[in-house]
């Protein structure tokens, strides 16, 4: 099994490549893991103290849950991926059976910061984009899928997600093997990619 780490701060388009590698490889030799659906169980806290959760710092993965479900991928064992719910701020308590695939993907905004999972990945991705720009996606996004408004992504921009991204995130480039510019589209990007998966499978 090909283990890849995909990281990068919010919006710079992790879940966009990770789609497009899936299609520019044989169907069903990519399994993907989300950092998302490891945020931490918040069911004992009510809504007005989940929207609190500082979700931007490593703390606020369970990151035991994620490393131990890697290891079962690797042996060969099937996996329950928790989902996550953005509008709730919590696991919705469903799980999708993720089976072992010959290469596994694992991407998150946090994923370069626990060294034991480092440890994992055989090839380490650092997908960039500029602040504004990710800032821009970010808004677009959340407002139209994720249930927010203009208010709560500034807010949560101002407060968390730019410092987090400074301290925890930036620095993870240093552990990159490669750095995929992402302003704009980058098929060339993905075409390398995949051919050096095709050459390490
Ligand atoms: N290179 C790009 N150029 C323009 N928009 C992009 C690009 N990559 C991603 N997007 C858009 O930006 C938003 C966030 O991308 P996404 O892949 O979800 O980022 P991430 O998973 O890193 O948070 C999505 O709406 C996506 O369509
Ligand atoms: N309840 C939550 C949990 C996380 N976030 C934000 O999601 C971002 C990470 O996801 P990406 O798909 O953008 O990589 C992160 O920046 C958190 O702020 C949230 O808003 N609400």
């Amino acid at each position: 099994m090909l283990i890849i780490g995909i990281a990068g701060g919010t919006g710079c388009g992790k879940t966009t490549v990770v789609n497009k590698i899936i299609d520019e490889l044989p169907e069903g030799e990519v399994g993907v893991i989300s950092q998302d659906s490891y945020y931490k169980d918040t069911s004992h806290l009510s809504f007005e103290e989940r929207i609190k959760i500082n979700f931007d710092h490593p703390r606020s993965i369970d990151f035991d849950l994620l490393e131990q479900h890697l290891k079962e991928l690797k042996q060969g064992q099937a996996i329950h991926q928790p989902v996550y719910s953005f509008v709730k701020h919590n696991r919705t308590g469903d799980t999708i059976v993720t089976h072992p695939r010959k290469v596994m993907i694992v991407e998150g905004i946090l994923i370069l910061t626990n060294p034991e999972l480092r440890e994992m990945f055989d090839i380490k991705i650092f997908v960039h984009a500029d602040t504004d720009e990710r800032l821009i996606r970010r808004l677009k996004r959340d407002i139209s899928e994720r249930g927010r408004d203009l208010d709560e992504v500034l807010m949560r921009y101002q407060t968390t997600l730019k410092p987090m991204h400074e301290q925890f995130i930036e620095p993870m480039k240093e552990h990159a093997d490669i750095i995929i510019p992402n302003n704009r589209h980058n098929m060339v990007a993905i075409d390398i990619l995949r051919q050096i998966i095709t050459q390490k499978l």
